[in-house]
């Protein structure tokens, strides 16, 4: 081809292009004015809303907080600048039956029968109608929809149709934009054969990859979403039916988190009334929760979605360490159930202040009583009998000392007549319950206990060793009482605090109440808008600490979760459906079946609905390869998903001072050497993962390298991505853990562009730098 026609041919296509984008700026310019209309008119709502407040009858407040709650939620939406507040189109034959649903869009899924015709041996579609899809829903002012909700069913098709399967899409279309402007528009033809419309004018189609865009941007500190480019087996997910328990299955970077966010958001927009009784996603690590934390924002949902990190799902328990693995392989099993009742029963015999009290001596009716140990013993051997929760026991505990008493007093047998006896008797309590020496004996007696008191109990090892009798071996019992007396609380701390709660219960107490607002009668409606001193942010916050438990509850690296998490999360969502979302080969607890066994406790009898998602959508093909050789050894015969893109860029491989036998300042210059050189390479994040026992020197290692670069230890990789990782030492993180195969699969896939592996003193690398554990 001649130069000039090839540069004819650049330039016909960068027209055509130029045009299809003025064609959308022109649809989005529309979109914005219909907002600014939609904000004007929110704000003269409000405006009127405050000048009704002042007339102060009640008739005018209801009035004034419904609108000043609708006003809020439109200033909230359109005061967000998003990017590509508008981001798809569908060009779609006509419906089968013509029939359109509320938001003006056919329903039919089928086309018409005659939508496609042959004209001059040509197929022409009949284009019925052109959806836009945004990240809200927009009505023009004839209620024409301008912009369909992502998550309305008029949106599906979008995400749907494939040339395989179309149903009435002809052309799916992305649109990139910031603010107002059109930046760019991909097409996928998905009936190729129909590239005219009726009135003969060409489809136009322009360029490929609007997912590979997505796919190969830089990663930064936040997840980002992806409603423009969400794949069809994922969106079955999204949109699965809410009832029972939806149960997710799929390999590294296959979108499962991602999944999980917009699975909520679609379930609140499909019945927000229903999930006024809050969402909560259960995340594995407060790293992930802060990576994807943004997510739910940027798709117009706050408030109803609590996201909560496992070791934070207590409050006022925010667990910072981590334990050894034989550690945490104790306190996560469900024998700490059996441990736990005995310590919560066993906690009332410890000495409060001091002295455990011996005897019980009061003066009623004008004479010494007195209980004996052995009497007391009796006494509170009976009351434990019961299943009740301790501190629920006490008015229990106090009625029978007071039996006791009263038999010794004599006046027992004093009347014959029942009404008189009573009175007695209810005289009798009076004079006793007045005397401060008894309550005083209660309180060091049946003292209330808390679960933060049990658990320090727990850390003498001879009590512990008592209360764990014929359950942990000696030596278990002597690493978990170790554990216990460290400080600060481990993750799997916050499962026993949170069973232990069960086991003690909470004494009703008189509530003050709080002061009436108006505002609160609107249930569950957190959209309100900034007006008061509380902000969105807090009284969601607010709301969510309240709440103990749940309409739905998303379980995210669900593999991950102990026998014990089960039972603390299966707390929260005892009347909640469930979407559980995991990857058996990332699991980094030891014994699956236990833990198996208690989810299924967790989420009951509910039918289950099963999905597979099975593309990787993070890592390149040359460094998928790389971790299914260590999933192969992890666990035989599971298949890696398949990796869509490749960057041409094999991972590279770095033997840190071979021979040095202590390993680590030498380790240290070269990771830091490799970073600097991944540094160089990406735009975004790089990630040095490392053995948990090297976290604290590791982050030494990188400090003078700046944000770009976070060391973190294997455990708290999960479900993190960086442009580039550097994994250290992989044999170190492999024998972590019974479960360190598994661990180091998660370390090698967390990669979206480059992956440097540092072999240590344990690892043998080949010629090639190569280590053992990740050779072909
Ligand atoms: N349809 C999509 N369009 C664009 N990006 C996507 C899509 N699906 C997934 N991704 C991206 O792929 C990456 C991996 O997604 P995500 O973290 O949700 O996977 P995951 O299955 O939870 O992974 P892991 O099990 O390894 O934690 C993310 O960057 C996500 O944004």
């Amino acid at each position: 081809m001649a130069a000039q026609e090839a540069d004819s041919v650049v330039e016909g296509a960068e027209s055509v292009r130029d045009r299809e984008i003025g064609v959308e700026q022109h649809h989005l310019d529309q979109v914005y004015r219909r907002l600014e209309e939609k904000i004007h008119e929110a704000e003269f709502l409000m405006h009127d809303a405050a000048q009704r407040g002042q007339v102060g009858t009640p008739g005018a407040l209801a009035e004034r907080d419904a609108q000043v709650f609708r006003a809020g939620i439109h200033l909230n939406r359109l005061n967000n600048e998003y990017e590509d507040f508008l981001f798809g189109r569908v060009d779609l034959l006509y419906g089968k039956d013509g029939k359109r649903g509320p938001d003006g869009a056919y329903t039919s899924v089928e086309p018409a029968d005659d939508a496609v015709r042959t004209e001059d041996g040509r197929q022409r579609a009949e284009i019925g109608e052109t959806l836009h899809i945004g990240r809200i829903g927009v009505l023009d002012t004839d209620y024409a929809p301008l912009v369909i909700d992502w998550r309305a069913p008029a949106a599906a098709p979008f995400y749907r149709a494939t040339p395989v399967d179309p149903g009435r899409v002809v052309r799916r279309r992305v649109i990139r934009s910031k603010g107002r402007r059109v930046l760019g528009v991909e097409d996928d033809l998905m009936r190729p054969e129909l590239t005219a419309t009726l009135d003969g004018t060409e489809l136009a189609v322009i360029g490929d990859g609007a997912l590979m865009a997505a796919l190969g941007r830089s990663r930064g500190h936040t997840m980002r979403d992806i409603v423009s480019s969400i794949q069809a087996e994922q969106d079955q997910v999204i949109r699965a039916p809410a009832a029972s328990v939806t149960y997710v299955e799929g390999g590294p970077g296959t979108g499962k988190t991602a999944v999980a966010l917009h699975r909520a958001a679609y379930l609140l927009y499909q019945d927000r009334r229903r999930y006024a009784g809050g969402i909560l996603i259960v995340s594995p690590t407060p790293l992930l929760v802060a990576y994807t934390e943004g997510v739910l924002p940027s798709l117009g949902e706050e408030g109803q979605v609590a996201i909560r990190a496992v070791g934070h799902l207590v409050d006022g328990a925010e667990a910072t360490a981590y334990d050894e693995p034989a550690v945490a392989r104790v306190k996560g099993s469900s024998r700490m159930l059996k441990v736990l009742r005995k310590a919560a029963r066993g906690a009332l015999e410890l000495p409060v202040g001091g002295t455990a009290p011996e005897r019980l001596r009061v003066v009623a009716f004008g004479r010494r009583l007195e209980l004996e140990a052995e009497e007391l013993r009796r006494i509170r051997h009976t009351v434990l009998s019961g299943t009740a929760p301790v501190n629920l026991l006490r008015p229990r505990a106090r009625r029978l000392l007071l039996d006791a008493l009263y038999a010794k007093s004599g006046a027992a047998g004093r009347h014959s007549d029942p009404e008189l006896a009573a009175e007695l008797r209810a005289s009798f309590d009076d004079d006793v319950t007045s005397e401060d020496a008894f309550t005083a004996f209660l309180d060091a007696w049946w003292p209330e206990l808390t679960p933060r008191g049990v658990l320090a109990a727990m850390a003498d090892e001879k009590r512990l060793g008592r209360w764990a009798r014929r359950v942990l071996n000696p030596g278990e019992v002597r690493r978990v009482a170790r554990a216990l007396r460290r400080t600060e609380l481990s993750v799997h701390d916050v499962a026993l605090l949170d069973e232990l709660a069960t086991l003690l219960g909470t004494p009703a107490r008189p509530r003050r109440k709080r002061e009436l607002d108006p505002l609160d009668q609107l249930t569950g409606l957190e959209e309100l808008m900034p007006v008061r001193e509380e902000s969105q942010r807090e009284r969601a916050e607010r709301l969510a600490q309240e709440r103990t438990e749940y309409a739905h509850v998303i379980v995210d690296e669900a593999q991950d979760l102990t026998p014990m998490q089960w039972r603390m999360v299966g707390r929260r969502g005892r009347h909640a459906t469930w979407t559980v979302v995991g990857d058996p080969a990332q699991s980094s607890w030891s014994v699956p079946d236990e833990a198996a066994e208690a989810r299924d406790e967790a989420l009951g009898s509910r039918p289950r609905r099963r999905f597979e998602l099975t593309v990787n959508y993070r890592n390149p093909a040359e460094i998928a390869e790389l971790a299914s050789r260590v999933l192969a050894l992890a666990m035989p015969g599971s298949v890696a998903p398949r990796a869509v893109r490749s960057t041409g860029l094999e991972p590279r491989f770095v033997a840190a001072g071979a021979g040095e036998a202590a390993g680590g300042g030498d380790l240290a210059g070269t990771v830091r050497a490799e970073a600097r050189r991944l540094l160089d390479q990406v735009d975004g994040t790089v990630g040095v993962v490392v053995a948990m026992d090297r976290r604290a020197e590791a982050a030494g290692w990188v400090t003078e390298l700046g944000d770009r670069v976070v060391a973190l230890g294997s455990l708290e990789a999960k479900g993190l991505e960086y442009d580039a990782t550097l994994v250290v030492s992989p044999a170190e993180i492999a024998d972590e853990s019974p479960a360190g195969l598994r661990v180091l699969y998660v370390a090698l896939t967390r990669a979206t562009r480059q992956l440097t592996v540092v072999s240590g003193p344990r690892d043998e690398p080949d010629a090639l730098g190569v280590p053992d554990l990740l050779r072909d």
